[in-house]
């Protein structure tokens, strides 16, 4: 198979689809890799480090396109690569589709077969191509809320751990999946009050064990949800149900009410937030201020950090670029349903159940997508 790897072009986003190693691998299985120029260049990878390991190095995004039987990219294609799509291409990457009417219906125009990193699933009920990145950005929020608090930023003026004799911050995580169970890590390293919600006991369950009684580990309820969020110094929303839009959890009647100078870190905002006052922001411009709370919304929040990112998301998809590329996008996901979970859009049919239901459209379930393909 030839596989192509673009240059990512979104607001500050340094990430690339492969790294060199995995180039290796690829060819290694007796494949081809392009690569456009500069792709790498972001976290110090050059042209002549891709033609190294057997890559063709291509002068724009257009020859990658027009040239690669699957594209392997980062984030979700923006205007300009949806429309270098085509007919049978396949597209692996994240895609985030339930807030981004426009990306949906330009994946179900071009044709092309969509799997998102985002919703391929695990044995143990994890996504595994989303977890590197959700343990950059937990990680990252607290840093992000931190910064937030700082009263050039118009924050509160705090210090999340505090100083002896002057109590910490409170942080309040909402959601404690990977986002949170990092978020909550961090916070704790840096010596905040935090709490942790979540509507799974299981969950909270884990948290307790993990963190004893530096955590409060609290059930999530519209109640418990608001006392906390009002009480707050720094809100974490990291709530997910895979697939679809995030639900708004935190009420803009919440933002009026909470302190002034408090901040939120809306990490969901790839799945449009959980925040009702959350937009997406950049990292040119991460905040922006709502009723006097600090908001930062970056949706690539792990673009920031681009080295480290890039190796925990090439660590993750390897193997399935390698699998897609081996046995075809058919055999690959029909003989693994946690891998088929991954496909979204396949020859103009949304195969993503929340994201056809979200936007009133039809659904066709991917397997059968897949044997009439
Ligand atoms: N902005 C960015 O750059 C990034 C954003 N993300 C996003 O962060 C979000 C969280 O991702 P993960 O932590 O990997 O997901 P996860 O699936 O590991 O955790 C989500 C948690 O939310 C909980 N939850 C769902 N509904 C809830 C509710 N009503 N109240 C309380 N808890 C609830 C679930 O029980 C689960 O424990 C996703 O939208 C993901 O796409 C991830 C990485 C980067
Ligand atoms: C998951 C995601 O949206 C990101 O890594 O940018
Ligand atoms: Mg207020």
């Amino acid at each position: 198979m030839l596989i192509g790897v673009p240059k990512e072009i979104k607001n500050h986003e340094y990430r690339v689809g492969m790294v060199p190693a995995s180039v290796r691998e690829l060819i290694n299985h007796g494949h081809q890799v392009v690569v456009e120029t500069n792709a790498g260049i972001g976290i110090g990878f050059t042209d002549e480090d891709y033609i190294a390991v057997g890559a063709e190095i291509l002068p724009t995004a257009a020859d990658v396109f027009a040239k690669a039987d699957m594209i392997v990219k980062v984030k979700e294609p923006q205007a300009v690569e949806r429309a270098m799509l085509r007919e049978g291409q396949i597209l692996f990457t994240y895609l985030h589709l339930a807030p981004d009417l426009p990306q949906t219906e330009d994946l179900v125009k071009s044709k092309s077969i969509c799997i998102a990193y985002e919703t391929v699933t695990d044995a143990r009920g994890g996504l595994p191509l989303l977890a590197p990145m959700s343990e950059v950005a937990g990680r990252m929020s607290i840093q992000a809320g931190a910064q937030a608090l700082e009263k050039s930023n118009a924050g509160r003026g705090m210090l999340l751990g505090g100083v002896p004799g002057v109590e910490p911050a409170k942080v309040v995580v909402i959601g404690a999946g990977m986002v949170g169970n990092n978020a909550a890590q961090m916070a704790v390293g840096m010596g905040a009050d935090v709490v942790v919600l979540d509507r799974n006991v299981d969950v909270l369950r884990r948290v307790d064990a993990q963190f004893g009684n530096r955590v409060k580990a609290v059930y999530s309820t519209a109640d418990a949800l608001e006392k906390h969020v009002l009480e707050a110094d720094l809100v974490i929303g990291g709530v997910l149900i895979p697939g679809a839009a995030a639900p708004k959890l935190v009420t803009a009647e919440h933002i009026k009410n909470m302190k002034p100078g408090s901040a939120i870190v809306d990490v969901a905002i790839d799945q449009g937030g959980c925040i009702e006052t959350s937009k997406a922001t950049t990292h040119a411009e991460p905040t922006y201020i709502v009723d006097d709370v600090v908001h930062y919304c970056v949706a690539n929040m792990p673009g920031a950090v681009p080295r480290t990112s890039t190796f925990a998301l090439n660590n993750a998809t390897l193997p399935y670029i390698i699998k897609l590329a081996n046995k075809g996008y058919k055999a690959a996901l029909l003989e693994d349903d946690h891998f088929m979970n991954g496909l979204n859009v396949i020859n103009g049919q949304i195969t993503c159940k929340e994201v056809a239901e979200g936007f009133n459209m039809e659904f066709v379930d991917a397997r059968t997508a897949l044997e009439n393909a």
